[in-house]
């Protein structure tokens, strides 16, 4: 990849937020005094590296702000679908037309809001050497098995495992490749890497901050609040 090949990011941002628990989905709670959604988009926009952006609503979404441009860059929109991977898919096939097939295109999640520059550049460097790869951080606390009655039942090795975050970066026609393959499958993918991994690619782990946290639940979005004006 050409160091200064522009690149599109799909923002999956059409689900539910069923874990959150509000009327209001959670790419639309207030974060700093803006959508939660707008912050995202912010710090994308703001990288060097990302020409564009691909935000994947739900169908009936009425809370969108109806942007078309964020810091000078395009913000494009598409619908999305039931499952993540079907919002992804929608984004890839919706991105323009001069973004080839074997262009890298990054995936991140409208519920990360306090990605870092520079870990956006890092995976950008690092993983464009191959065909792509995700940011993510080796597991540091116990995994528990919980059983039925919620006790535990046993202890998940914790060697070589890691969290997966976003972005993830693949080039746009095998990903799009891949979860179609998978969503014919039947398979539940929770990631772009695990499509990736399911076509017999080995993504490249590039470790990023821990902060880069996924707004699930009420207490993720307190935490944002705290970590979004310390990672920027
Ligand atoms: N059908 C879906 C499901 C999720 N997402 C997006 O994928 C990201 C990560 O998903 P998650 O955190 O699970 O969001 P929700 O699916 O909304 O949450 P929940 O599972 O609690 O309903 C979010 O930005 C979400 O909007 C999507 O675009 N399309
Ligand atoms: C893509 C992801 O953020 C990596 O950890 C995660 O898999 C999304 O899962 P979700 O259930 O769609 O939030």
């Amino acid at each position: 990849m050409r160091t200064d090949e522009a690149l599109w990011c799909v923002v999956p941002a059409a689900g539910h937020g069923r874990r959150f628990g509000s009327e209001v989905p959670k790419q639309y709670m207030p974060l700093a005094g803006q959508p939660l959604i707008l912050r995202t988009l912010e710090r994308l926009a703001a990288h060097p590296r990302i020409a564009g952006l691909m935000v994947v609503l739900a169908e009936g979404d009425t809370a969108w702000a109806g942007i078309d441009t964020m810091d000078g860059k395009p913000v494009l929109t598409t619908l999305g679908g039931a499952e993540r991977a079907d919002s992804v898919l929608a984004g890839l096939r919706a991105l323009p037309g001069d973004v080839s097939a074997d262009a890298f295109v990054l995936v991140h999640d409208a519920a990360r809001p306090c990605v870092r520059a520079a870990d956006i550049e890092h995976l950008v460097v690092r993983a464009s050497v191959g065909e792509g790869g995700l940011l993510g951080a080796p597991l540091r606390d116990t995994l528990k098995h919980a059983d039925a009655g919620g006790h535990s039942c046993g202890t998940e090795p914790r060697d070589g495992r890691w969290r997966a975050f976003t972005p993830q970066m693949f080039r746009r026609g095998a990903l799009s490749d891949a979860l179609t393959q998978a969503l014919a499958d039947g398979v539940a993918i929770t990631d772009e890497a695990m499509a990736m991994e399911r076509a017999g690619m080995t993504p490249l782990l590039v470790e990023g901050s821990e902060d880069n946290i996924k707004v699930t639940t009420r207490a993720d979005l307190a935490l944002a609040e705290f970590l979004l004006p310390r990672t920027r």
